[in-house]
């Protein structure tokens, strides 16, 4: 990674990354980290649930370019919400560091609409100051196979009314177009679990959503580039010299007649376990609790007596999965706990019993 991102008249570029809960956010920045051959990104990483996971994550990475003072953590809440309180400090004591960031990486939480967040990049104390160089979105290509994002054609006949049109999109949908229709670029992720057939159908139905929305043509937009474990040249992905903030009329949301936004579709908890002596039947009940209750997303930290390192879980939707991802460090409590994502109405109760036991 030797060449520069462009930047608009000395400003710092800030790369934006959205893309749906679990799309693979988290891991395609870990790639970047690993290829940024000493140049000084700093990382702003935004999550819905209470607990920080992915901050933890890249901080384990281990990468000299990624120090405790490059990962700032702004939990629980949306960005685009508490800008005057936590954005613009946060990107204000990056900038006012002796030798601040030459690229600035931001994580959006999984459900947060990119668009509004752009919208902060227009505060006077960060607009002289730093331009937003794209928006990158991630998505799943296996779960979009698996039409999470999209309603089965059979559904979407029923709810077309007269005039051809379907106007009742569920939560979910709203959120992944809007992400998709703010992007510059789309990386269309985990390749490695879909067949040639099925990627082509996600890379149809994701240029469909792009032309969703009145007056754009369909393919209009973002260009898509495909990866497996979010692994793209960074020079594709901190190069692109949009500056969106100057952009937004040409990204349209479902949200531009609202004045404000609330998060009332989505919400989380946090289960707390004993010790999980089995990674394999806890892998196996939370895969169970997943496909019964519809949960979006799971991750955690786990102990397991007598491993001194810490169990990292990720759930997807029904799929889960289990790794060692560090040591535990001297001193560090050793908690099992997990973030819990789902829809409004998700019966925290019956999913905490059943995680328990
Ligand atoms: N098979 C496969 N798994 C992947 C790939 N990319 C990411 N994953 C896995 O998907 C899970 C979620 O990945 P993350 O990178 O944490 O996703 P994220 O978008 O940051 O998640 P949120 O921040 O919670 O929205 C993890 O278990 C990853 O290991 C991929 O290309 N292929």
């Amino acid at each position: 990674m030797s060449a520069p991102a462009k930047t608009v008249a000395g400003k710092v570029p800030a790369t934006v990354i959205t893309g749906f809960l679990g799309a693979g956010k988290t891991t395609l920045i870990r790639g970047l980290l690993e290829k940024a051959e000493g140049r000084r990104l700093a990382l702003i990483i935004n999550e819905f649930g209470d607990v920080g996971i992915d901050g933890d994550i890249l901080r384990a990475c281990g990468s000299p370019t990624c120090t405790e003072d490059d990962v700032i953590e702004l939990a629980n809440g949306c960005l685009c919400c508490t800008v005057a309180d936590d954005f613009v400090p946060a990107i204000e004591k990056l900038l006012a560091r002796p030798q601040p960031p030459e690229h600035i990486v931001i994580e959006t939480s999984g459900l947060a609409l990119p668009k509004p967040l752009v919208q902060a990049f227009h505060w006077p104390a960060i607009k002289s100051r730093v331009t937003v160089d794209g928006v990158i979105a991630v998505v799943d290509a296996a779960a979009a196979a698996e039409g999470r994002f999209a309603p089965d054609p059979a559904a979407l006949a029923a709810q077309r009314d007269a005039a051809g049109t379907v106007d009742h999109e569920t939560p979910v949908e709203e959120v992944f177009e809007d992400q998709l229709l703010c992007a510059d670029l789309i990386v269309v992720n985990k390749t490695d679990l879909v067949d040639a057939a099925d990627l082509a159908r996600v890379e149809d139905l994701i240029r469909e959503a792009l032309g969703h929305a009145a007056g754009r043509a369909i393919g209009s937009g973002a260009k898509l580039v495909r990866a497996s474990q979010g692994s793209v040249d960074p020079l594709v992905l901190l190069g692109v010299g949009a500056a969106v903030e100057d952009d937004l009329a040409n990204r349209p949301s479902h949200h531009d007649d609202e004045e404000g936004h609330d998060h009332d579709d989505f919400t989380s908890f946090v289960v707390e376990l004993p010790s999980q002596p089995d990674p394999a039947a806890l892998v196996k009940t939370l895969e169970d609790v997943a496909a019964l209750h519809g949960v979006l997303r799971l991750k955690g930290f786990i102990d397991v007596p007598g491993k001194p390192m810490r169990l990292l879980v990720q759930g997807v939707g029904i799929r889960v999965q289990s790794h060692y991802d560090r040591l535990w460090k001297p001193g560090e409590e050793r908690r099992s706990r997990l973030v819990v994502i789902g829809e409004t109405g998700l019966d925290r109760e019956a999913v905490t019993a059943a995680v328990v036991g």
